[in-house]
């Protein structure tokens, strides 16, 4: 670990956060620092682009000296298709066939999609074996593989299927993220803006002062903006691991952002979609007099100097409010929203008006 490195710590039975350079090469030792025993085998679930890594993470891991008696991998389709119950499936079926057991390890190594989906593997199999996560897209650095949260999708909407399972040791090499393409780059930091709205907005400072700098992983902006989304995350998930109340504000964006995502069939990227839902919470909590129009009208602006969308089109609107009606944050048939009274004051809006929800869409129809 290089000097550089950012520790931060999660409360409860959650696995520390690493943040720095040059953290992938040292895994094995990572590994022997963070686990209480050494597992015999591990697999390593990676999204196709990952696939060089995931060999070299094997070489590493498979010294004939070290402790592990077996390293497997198991390449899962890209994004959102690694997010469906055949894939889990086929990963149970490596497990199955290579006699795993409780007391082996599961890497995640991918996007949010892949660490999705290890999570969702490791919380099942055996009912629970430990996984370690190693994000590899500047959202599953700042949001998805922190937290436990594990989700799978179905033909009725995003993340129906998931379980809470908290990783033992997320690693956050900011080198790996040289490969990632730029949109990929730029869609993942909405979730590190919805940080910025929810709870830091030294964040929505930093990308006022200079956007093209806040989103290059090699400035320092980039790495303050990484660190305050990861330390907010760790904050809340410690807090509350198992959403029972103030988890549910990092859900800001997502009530709407999950159906466009569900509406699109799932081809959207995560972060634009629930871009667009921020804009939608905002609207939300202005007609209602919460936000006032210049902080609703933050949020279109430093999302659209990103180049994120802010608008989406207006026919769309009665499919959006049916998915809407399975989000978890429903309660039988009341929707619930997060919304903010103040930047970084987010609160619950419970069973709004249809109108409401009509006029704030009416905002956003492009
Ligand atoms: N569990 C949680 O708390 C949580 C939080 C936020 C988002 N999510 C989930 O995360 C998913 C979105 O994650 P994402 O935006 O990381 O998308 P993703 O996992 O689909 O990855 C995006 C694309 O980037 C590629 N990629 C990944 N790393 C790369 C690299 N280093 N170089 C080159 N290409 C690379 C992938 O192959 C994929 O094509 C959604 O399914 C969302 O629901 C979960
Ligand atoms: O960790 C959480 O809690 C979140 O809500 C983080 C979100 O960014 C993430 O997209 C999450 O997967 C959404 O969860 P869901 O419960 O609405 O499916
Ligand atoms: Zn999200």
């Amino acid at each position: 670990m290089t000097e550089a490195t950012t520790r931060i710590s999660v409360t409860g039975a959650h696995g520390d956060v690493l943040l720095g350079t040059g953290l992938i090469p040292q895994l094995d030792t990572l590994l022997q620092d963070a686990l209480d025993d050494a597992p015999e085998q591990i697999l390593i679930i990676h999204a196709p682009s990952l696939a060089v890594v995931a060999g070299e993470v094997r070489e590493q891991l498979q010294a004939p000296a070290g402790p592990y008696r077996r390293v497997l991998l198991a390449e899962v389709p890209d994004a959102e298709d690694a997010k469906r119950l055949e894939v889990a499936q086929f990963c149970w079926q490596i497990l199955g066939q290579a006699d795993f057991t409780r007391s082996d390890l599961i890497i995640g190594l991918g996007g949010g999609a892949t660490t999705d989906l290890a999570g969702w593997v490791a919380a099942s199999w055996l009912r629970g074996v430990r996984v370690v996560q190693i994000p590899t897209t500047v959202l599953a650095m700042a949001d998805a593989a922190v937290g436990g949260k594990t989700g799978m999708n179905t033909a009725e909407g995003k993340n129906m299927v998931g379980a809470f399972h908290v990783p033992e040791l997320v690693v956050c090499d900011l080198e790996v993220l040289d490969s990632l393409a730029e949109n990929e780059r730029i869609a993942g930091f909405a979730e590190v803006v919805k940080c910025g709205f929810i709870a830091e907005p030294e964040i929505l400072d930093l990308i006022e002062e200079n956007p093209s700098e806040a989103v290059n992983p090699g400035s320092a902006a980039f790495r303050r903006c990484l660190e305050l989304s990861i330390a907010t995350k760790a904050r809340v998930v410690g807090e509350d691991p198992g959403e029972k109340g103030l988890r549910e504000i990092l859900n800001y964006g997502h009530t709407l952002g999950h159906a466009i995502e569900h509406s699109e069939r799932y081809q959207w990227r995560h972060g634009a979609a629930i871009s667009i839902g921020m804009v939608f919470a905002a609207e939300l909590a202005r007609l209602s007099g919460r936000l006032s129009d210049v902080e609703a009208d933050r949020h279109r602006s430093i999302l659209e100097s990103l180049g994120l969308p802010t608008s989406y089109p207006s026919g769309r609107w009665p499919t959006l409010l049916a998915t809407m009606r399975r989000d978890k944050k429903a309660r039988g048939s009341m929707l619930r929203f997060i919304v903010l009274d103040a930047i970084g004051k987010p609160s619950v809006m419970q069973a709004p008006d249809e109108s409401l929800l009509f006029a704030a869409y009416q905002e956003i129809a492009g």
